[in-house]
């Protein structure tokens, strides 16, 4: 993983008090909302103020995330164009998330609209999870995130806490992520004044092997960032594991045993990999405030 992604905060691009607080908030990325969060009547006003404040604003090391509508409605290509002659006036974008995706060949028209920035994909429907590997996979996408609000409106689904009827879906689209090198993250949690099953759900994420969380309100940040980081004694287990198979090897031998458990190079490439993530985090302009 290059950037922390534990945390990946949507704001309605129509709310321009949220789009300023953004600026201070410890969010990884921000996903600058045209689709949902925004009603028909304010998007073309919501496109305009987006493409302004993402050229005049500094959000530091925040990924900037513009999810975009579809193509299948009257806002899908004017957003894609505006956002395009944002980055030619100077507008940084990271990536255009594509919402609804269902095949790979739905990137193909964003991908030509926006030549600068990445692509990220909406996994959100029945023909998207079954379609994963191949939407992982083409070469301009660089993440995905779980709309778990819209696949369970399609599955006609009832909330459960543990998730039961998303499950096999979050399962495909991480193995699809895994397999193509891409980041993937979590859908959001709706009750955002509800902390115990947030941590619960983020919890549930990170051990199935999301990057992180997509969050809707700023109360939910230090949660996520905290499942999602490294724990203390997962970075002191990580260098312990790295220099016990490091005094095995010079000793010859291919297994070293630490806490009881053997530690053999797949271990030790796994340990690097939480070394860097902690020190990608720490090194966030935001880390020093303990969220
Ligand atoms: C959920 C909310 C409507 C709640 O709004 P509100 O009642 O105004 O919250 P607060 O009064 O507690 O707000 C306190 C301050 O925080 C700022 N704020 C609130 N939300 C955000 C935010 N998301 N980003 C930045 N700042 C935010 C307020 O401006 C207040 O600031 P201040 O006035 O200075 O005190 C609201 O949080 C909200 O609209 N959230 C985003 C909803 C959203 O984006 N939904 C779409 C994405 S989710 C989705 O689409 C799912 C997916 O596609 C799927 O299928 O699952
Ligand atoms: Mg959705």
């Amino acid at each position: 993983m290059t950037r922390p992604c534990r945390s990946v905060l949507y704001i309605p691009g129509s709310k321009d008090r949220a789009l300023d607080k953004a600026r201070g908030l410890p969010a990884d990325a921000i996903i600058f909302d045209l689709e949902d969060a925004v009603a028909p009547e304010e998007k073309p006003a919501a496109r305009a103020l987006l493409a302004r404040v993402l050229a005049d604003y500094d959000f530091g090391p925040r990924m900037r995330i513009v999810r975009i509508n579809g193509f299948d409605t009257e806002w899908g290509r004017a957003d894609a164009e505006a956002m395009n002659t944002a980055i030619a006036g100077g507008a940084r974008i990271d990536a255009i998330l594509v919402p609804k995706v269902n095949h790979a060949a739905d990137l193909g028209a964003v991908a030509d609209l926006v030549p600068g920035a990445d692509l990220w994909a909406m996994m959100e429907t029945a023909a998207g999870m079954l379609n994963a590997a191949g939407i992982a996979a083409h070469p301009r996408l660089k993440g995905m995130v779980m709309g778990t609000n819209d696949l369970a409106k399609e599955l006609g689904s009832r909330f459960r806490p543990d998730r039961l009827a998303l499950v096999t879906g979050l399962g495909l689209c991480v193995l699809a992520a895994k397999a193509a090198g891409k980041v993937i993250v979590d859908g959001v949690f709706n009750a955002f004044k509800d902390d115990e099953g947030l941590r619960a759900e983020c919890e549930q994420g990170r051990d199935m092997g999301f990057d992180g969380k997509t969050l809707i309100h700023p109360a939910q940040l230090a949660i996520a960032n905290q499942v999602f980081a490294p724990s203390e004694a997962e970075i002191d287990l990580a260098r312990r594991q790295i220099e016990a198979f490091s005094a095995a090897k010079a000793a010859g031998q291919g297994v070293a045993v630490v806490d009881g458990r053997i530690v053999e190079n797949l271990h030790v490439v796994t340990a690097e990999a939480t070394l860097a993530k902690a020190e990608a985090i720490a090194a966030l302009e935001f880390a020093s405030d303990g969220v």
